[in-house]
């Protein structure tokens, strides 16, 4: 109960519509029950004393009450359609808004099929439990009453000795219960593995091809699949054995309650109508009973269901204390300073970065180099708030990055990555994503300046070509250039240039630093580069070795000072004489 009490915010708001169903579900029942007991009054008053005369009425009373229980069935659907549907809408919505503020260090471990499946079958299966399962209980509770109620006015030992049967009835279902919950969690992970496998293949098709691994994916997905297709079996075999023997102690229990019944009928205490009234009722006892298993299995669905959402929701969104526009007046200027600054990730020992200290003036262009896991990209994390420091003192414009709100910094920070995500819609689309509103002017100013321009007119609808997921159809040095002239849009005070032009050959690269060199004018500028080439040019060339800096100067001082810069720049000139030299 604690997993819906908790989801409480998102159904209590639409709770009229859950009234308006339950109250229609309240008529249903009262007519469901009524039946029998005019077929009982038909028996014993209209045939056996032979009063036919009321016959007519009797059945025109039939019709009322089946009409009636038509129209309170719809209201009873509609309404209870309409609470699951609008509150599904809520929570999805929460969810994906949860999705676009939780920090980067949930998306370390995350698995992007099974958020999908969360998003949709786990979604859809607390809807279905909403709009169906939930009345369902009702029903049960409803019928059950209403039946008991009845049975007890025409004959009290007989609905003892009735009573006295559901405990064993209960057993079997507690015992479903037991096992079934477990199994549906079950279900409900292999699931999401079986929808990783797929979007990890298909998002990774290139690397997949690439390294000829089809026949092993193949069977690692033929693995997930059979792990969900045992699951689902396993399920089948408890609901294989669990409605035969439901089945089985409900028609004992019928046929015992007949013989007794029917040895009351001959002694007179009850009439012939009642004991077909009260069959009928024994059934709509035995019939909920019996079904209760489908309503616990879809409780316990959508209980898992409503586990694993909640483990979202639970997640703790990135922080972000600071009043939006605290320098509201101000100009941001885009001077980078960081003291002493430490960050070590999630559970991990080692720390990524340990005492880096530098200072980017405005306009100032600070190149960072060093081995794979020095912590160039580190550095950034921390400039953009991706990830928290450890420790240390970081200040923008001479303030705490604290006291910038997290979108007011990142308005004012360009991002060009190795790799350019592109969405699937147009050109245009994509240069604008950073500013919806940007004028068609400005678009192709910058695309201009970022040297797109050229090749996005030659495409047959120029800046209305709708690209392919991940920005398929465009090459690695256009895709660049793109997120160049999606960086000049933004406008940015702060510019950073992750390893840029590390997948585009030398002649794209020159082309792409051309448009760099137009863009970084009057920015701070960060470039991260593993060539010497695209970083000569910085004012301060920063070198990291193991999270810690280890040189610092211009390209001509490091040059001089015949440090790990200088054996880089040695190895990338393939200077094997010195390389030799040295060894
Ligand atoms: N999200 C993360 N979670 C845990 N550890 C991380 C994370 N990102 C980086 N690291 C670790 O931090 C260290 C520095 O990584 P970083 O990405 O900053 O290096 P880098 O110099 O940019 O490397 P490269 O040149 O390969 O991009 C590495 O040991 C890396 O494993």
């Amino acid at each position: 109960m604690e997993t819906f009490k908790r989801l409480k915010q998102f159904y209590w708001p639409f709770k009229s519509y859950f009234i308006w169903s339950l109250l229609a579900l309240f008529i249903v029942t009262g007519m469901t029950v009524i039946y029998p007991m005019i077929l009982q009054f038909t028996i014993d008053y209209a045939i056996r004393e032979e009063n036919y005369g009321v016959i007519p009425y009797l059945a025109l009373a039939i019709v009322v009450v089946m009409a009636l229980k038509g129209v309170a069935v719809y209201i009873h659907q509609y309404f209870g359609d309409l609470f699951g549907i609008i509150t599904v809408h809520r929570l999805r919505n929460t969810l994906y808004r949860k999705l676009q503020y939780l920090p980067f260090r949930y998306y370390d471990n995350a698995k992007t099929g099974d958020l999908m499946s969360r998003l949709t079958a786990d979604v859809e299966a607390f809807r279905f439990f909403l709009s169906f399962g939930c009345a369902q209980v009702v029903n049960f509770v409803l019928l059950v009453g209403f039946s008991m109620t009845v049975m007890f006015y025409y004959s009290v030992p007989l609905t003892l000795v009735t009573m006295a049967m559901l405990p064993f009835l209960a057993i079997v279902v507690s015992k479903f219960d037991k096992r079934i919950h477990p199994g549906f969690r079950g279900i409900r992970k292999s699931l999401a593995r079986l929808n990783t496998k797929v979007q990890e293949n298909v998002s990774g098709m290139h690397t997949v091809k690439a390294l000829s691994q089809e026949d092993q994916e193949i069977v690692r997905f033929e693995d997930s699949n059979e792990d969900y297709r045992q699951k689902h079996l396993d399920i089948s075999k408890i609901w294989g054995k669990y409605f035969p023997l439901m089945e089985f102690i409900g028609n004992i229990c019928a046929v015992f309650l007949l013989a007794f019944g029917g040895y009351l009928t001959i002694q007179g205490s009850l009439q012939p109508g009642e004991l077909v009234a009260f069959f009928s009722l024994i059934w709509y006892i035995l019939g909920p009973i019996m079904n209760l298993g489908f309503i616990i299995n879809m409780f316990s669905q959508s209980k898992a269901s409503g586990e694993r959402l909640l483990e979202i929701l639970d997640e703790e969104e990135r922080r972000d204390d600071a009043v939006p526009r605290v320098h509201k007046n101000e100009e941001f200027v885009g001077e980078v300073i960081f003291r002493d600054v430490s960050l070590t990730y999630g559970e991990k020992i080692e720390s990524a970065l340990k005492g880096i200290t530098f200072e980017a003036t405005r306009g100032k262009t600070i190149g960072l180099v060093g081995a794979t896991g020095s912590g160039k990209s580190s550095i950034i994390q921390l400039i953009t708030r991706f990830y928290e420091r450890s420790s240390g003192d970081i200040l923008i414009d001479g303030k705490s990055i604290d006291q910038f709100s997290i979108k007011e910094l990142r308005e004012q920070i360009g991002v060009v990555l190795q790799e350019t995500f592109l969405f699937s819609s147009t050109i245009r689309d994509n240069l604008a994503y950073g500013r919806p509103d940007v004028s068609m002017e400005e678009i192709i100013e910058a695309a201009k300046r970022a040297d797109a321009h050229e090749f996005i007119s030659t495409l047959p609808e120029g800046y209305e070509t709708v690209l392919g997921e991940r920005g398929l159809g465009l090459s690695g040095g256009q895709k660049q250039r793109i997120a160049i002239a999606r960086a000049i849009i933004m406008d940015p005070k702060i510019l950073i240039l992750d390893d840029a032009t590390s997948a585009v050959d030398m002649q794209t690269e020159v082309k792409i630093q051309k448009a760099f060199r137009e863009v970084m004018k009057g920015r701070t500028t960060f470039v991260i580069a593993h060539r010497i080439s695209s970083v000569k040019h910085a004012d301060e060339i920063i070198v990291l070795e193991d999270g810690e800096i280890c040189e610092r100067g211009t390209h001509q001082e490091l040059l001089h000072s015949n440090g790990l810069y200088r054996k880089i720049y040695n190895i990338q000139n393939q200077d094997q004489e010195y390389v030799l030299q040295r060894a």
